[in-house]
C-alpha cells in the first residue's frame, strides 16, 4: 500500500513563498522526523525546538512548521534547504489543527472536562453513563482510554499528533462518545485546539501546577481556553456554579454564545443537588433539573462526587442524550480505580481507602468528604511527590492536620530529590505527624491503628502502579499493600 500523503493544502497551511510540499507525516520530535514529514519546531520551556530543524532536514522533513523566532534561528539552514517553511504566529495551535487535518477522522461526540480536581472521574462517568445507555465509548485521559476502547497513554492530554491519532484509532474502532480530560498544560498548548467538542465541563479551581503556570490567574487563564477558544460558540458548557471562579467561567461562555448547564448546591443551578444522605457503602442523592426532584443511590464515597456525577449527566445530556435516561443509569456508576475506592476491610469493621487526592484542595475536600461515612476516627497516610511544585507540600501538611485525626507522612515519587527533604517541607504544615520513609510500613502502622468504625485514607497514588525514586521506578500499589497490611494484621498470613 502506498504511504499516504497530504499536500499543505489540504492541512490548511500556507508556506513562504507559496511552496507547496507533499507531507507523509507529521512530527515533534526531531528524533521521529522521517523522509518527507513535517516537523513542528515549538518554542519549548527548556529550548526552541528550531535548534533541531538541522537534524529534521538532514532526515529529508518536506515541511518545517515554527514561529518567527525559530525561522531566526534556523535561518541559514532554511536557506540551504528546498523544504517548505510555514511560519505561525502560534506554531502550537497550528500543529494542533494540521494534526487534526492529517488524522482526519473523530469519534461523533467528543466532550472534553477540566478544572483542578475531577477531571478523570467526571470523564469517567461520563463514559459509564453512556455505556449504559448502549452508546459505544471511551474515556481518555490521566490513566489512558478506558471503556469500549482501551490502550495506554503517557499523558493526561496528549500532544497534538498522539491525540489526534488516537481519537482517529477510537473512532475507526467504533467509537462513537467520547469524554476527554483537558490538563492545564494541555489547554495552555494548544494540544486539544483542534478537536471539535460538542461540549465541556469546568469542575473547580484550586492550587496546583505552579510550577509551571507563572501564578493562579495563569493557570486560571489556562484553564478558561476550554471556553474562551476551544469549545465552539454552537457547544454546550456545563459550569459547577459553586466554585467561585465558576461565576467567571460562565461569564466566559455567556459571551461565546454557548449554551449553558450549571451544576452545584446553589439554588440557582440547573442540576442542583438537593440533598445526600451518607452511609459506609454509599449515598442517597436528591438533585432537581429544571425544578424537578430526583433520588438516586450512588455506591459512591464522598460527597464531591455527587458533583461529578451531575457534571457527567450534564455532559451527557449536553451532548444530546433525554435527561430522563441519564438520571434513570445513575445508579449503575462504579468506583473510579483510586478514587475513594474501598481497599480493603479489617475484621473488626474499620475501612482503608486508597484515593489520587495529591494536592491541597484535592486531600482537604477527600478527607472532609469521607468524614459522613464514618463514625470512628480518620487515620490518612500521605507524601507529596519530588520535581512537582514545591508550594503545595506545607499546605498539603495543613489539610491533613485539620481534617484527620491520625496523620502519618510518607513518601510519594520522591523522583530526583532527598525524600526526608519533602517529607520536611509537608511536616512544616503538620508537626504533630508520625514520619515513616517507607510507604508501606506507613500503610501497615495506619491499618494497625485502626479501630471498630475507624478508616484509613492512603492518599496521594491512587491508581498507580510504581514508586519513582531516582530514576528507577519500584513496583508499589496502595490498594494491595492495603490488602496485604490487613491480611496481616488480621492474622490471614
Ligand atoms: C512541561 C511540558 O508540558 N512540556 C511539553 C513541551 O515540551 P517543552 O516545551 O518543555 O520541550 P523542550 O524540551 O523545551 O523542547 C522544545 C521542543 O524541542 C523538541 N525537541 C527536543 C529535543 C530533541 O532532540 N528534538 C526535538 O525536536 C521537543 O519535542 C519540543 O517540541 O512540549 C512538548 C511537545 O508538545 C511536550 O511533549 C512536553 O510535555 C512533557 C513531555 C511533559 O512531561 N508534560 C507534562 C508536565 C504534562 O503535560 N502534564 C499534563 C498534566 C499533568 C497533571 O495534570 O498533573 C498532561 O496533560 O499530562
Ligand atoms: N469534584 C471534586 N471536588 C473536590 N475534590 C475532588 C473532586 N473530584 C475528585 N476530587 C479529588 O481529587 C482526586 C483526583 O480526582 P480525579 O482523578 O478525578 O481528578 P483529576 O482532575 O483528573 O486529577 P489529575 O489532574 O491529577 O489527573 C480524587 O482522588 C479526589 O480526592
Ligand atoms: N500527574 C501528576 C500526578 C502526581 C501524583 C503523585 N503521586 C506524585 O507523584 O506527585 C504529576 O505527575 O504531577
Ligand atoms: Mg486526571
Amino acid at each position: 500500500m502506498a504511504a499516504e500523503t497530504k499536500s499543505l493544502g489540504e492541512l490548511g497551511l500556507r508556506a513562504q513563498g507559496g511552496r507547496e510540499a507533499q507531507v507523509t507525516g507529521l512530527s515533534v520530535d526531531s528524533r521521529l522526523v522521517r523522509p518527507g514529514h513535517l516537523f513542528a519546531a515549538l518554542p519549548g520551556t527548556k529550548v526552541h525546538g528550531a535548534e533541531f530543524i538541522q537534524y529534521a532536514l538532514r532526515m529529508e522533513a518536506a515541511a518545517i512548521l515554527t514561529d518567527r523566532e525559530g525561522a531566526e534561528i534556523a535561518k541559514a539552514e532554511l536557506a540551504a534547504s528546498d523544504a517548505a517553511l510555514i511560519i505561525a504566529e502560534d506554531p502550537r495551535q497550528a500543529l494542533a489543527y494540521t494534526a487534526a487535518l492529517w488524522f482526519e477522522r473523530q469519534p461523533e461526540v467528543v466532550v472534553a472536562v477540566t478544572g483542578t480536581s475531577g477531571k478523570t472521574s467526571v470523564a469517567t462517568f461520563t463514559r459509564q453513563i453512556w455505556q449504559a445507555l448502549g452508546r459505544t465509548s471511551a474515556n481518555l485521559g490521566t490513566m489512558g482510554i478506558l471503556g469500549d476502547y482501551t490502550a495506554p497513554l503517557a499523558h493526561t492530554t496528549p500532544e497534538p499528533i498522539t491525540l489526534h491519532r488516537v481519537l482517529r484509532d477510537m473512532a475507526d474502532a467504533g467509537v462513537t462518545h467520547a469524554a476527554m480530560e483537558a490538563s492545564s498544560h494541555g489547554l495552555d498548548q494548544g494540544r486539544l485546539d483542534g478537536v471539535r467538542l460538542s461540549a465541556a465541563a469546568f469542575t473547580n479551581f484550586s492550587q496546583d501546577h505552579l510550577d509551571y503556570h507563572a501564578n493562579f490567574d495563569d493557570y486560571f487563564a489556562a484553564k478558561a481556553g476550554l471556553f474562551a477558544r476551544v469549545l465552539p460558540e454552537d457547544g454546550t458548557a456545563v459550569i459547577n456554579i459553586d466554585e467561585p471562579r465558576g461565576r467567571e467561567m460562565l461569564e466566559i461562555a455567556r459571551g461565546r454564545g454557548q449554551r449553558l448547564i450549571t451544576v452545584g448546591r446553589n439554588p440557582a443551578a440547573d442540576l442542583c443537588i438537593t440533598s445526600q444522605r451518607f452511609d459506609a457503602t454509599g449515598q442517597d442523592l436528591r438533585f432537581t433539573y429544571d425544578a424537578k426532584p430526583h433520588l438516586v443511590r450512588l455506591a459512591l464515597i464522598g460527597g464531591f462526587q455527587a458533583d461529578n456525577v451531575l457534571a457527567a449527566a450534564g455532559l451527557v445530556i449536553a451532548a444530546g442524550e433525554a435527561p430522563e435516561a441519564v438520571f434513570g443509569a445513575l445508579h449503575t456508576l462504579v468506583t473510579v480505580r483510586g478514587r475513594m475506592e474501598l481497599a480493603a476491610k479489617r475484621d473488626n469493621g474499620a475501612t482503608v481507602f486508597v484515593d489520587y487526592s495529591h494536592k491541597p484542595g484535592a486531600l482537604a475536600s477527600a478527607l472532609q468528604s469521607l468524614r459522613p461515612h464514618v463514625m470512628g476516627r480518620i487515620v490518612v497516610v500521605f507524601g507529596a511527590g519530588g520535581d512537582r511544585d514545591r508550594l503545595k507540600r506545607p499546605l498539603m501538611g495543613e489539610a491533613a492536620a485539620e481534617f484527620a485525626d491520625v496523620v502519618i507522612v510518607t513518601d510519594d515519587n520522591p523522583r530526583s530529590e532527598d525524600p526526608g527533604s519533602i517529607r520536611a517541607e509537608v511536616m512544616r504544615g503538620c508537626p504533630e505527624a508520625t514520619e515513616v520513609g517507607d510507604r508501606a510500613e506507613a500503610i501497615l502502622r495506619g491499618v494497625d491503628a485502626l479501630q471498630p468504625g475507624d478508616a484509613l485514607l492512603i492518599a496521594g497514588k491512587g491508581h498507580e502502579t510504581g514508586q519513582i525514586v531516582g530514576q528507577d521506578v519500584y513496583p508499589f500499589d496502595d490498594a494491595e499493600q492495603a490488602s496485604v497490611a490487613v491480611a496481616a494484621l488480621d492474622g490471614k498470613i
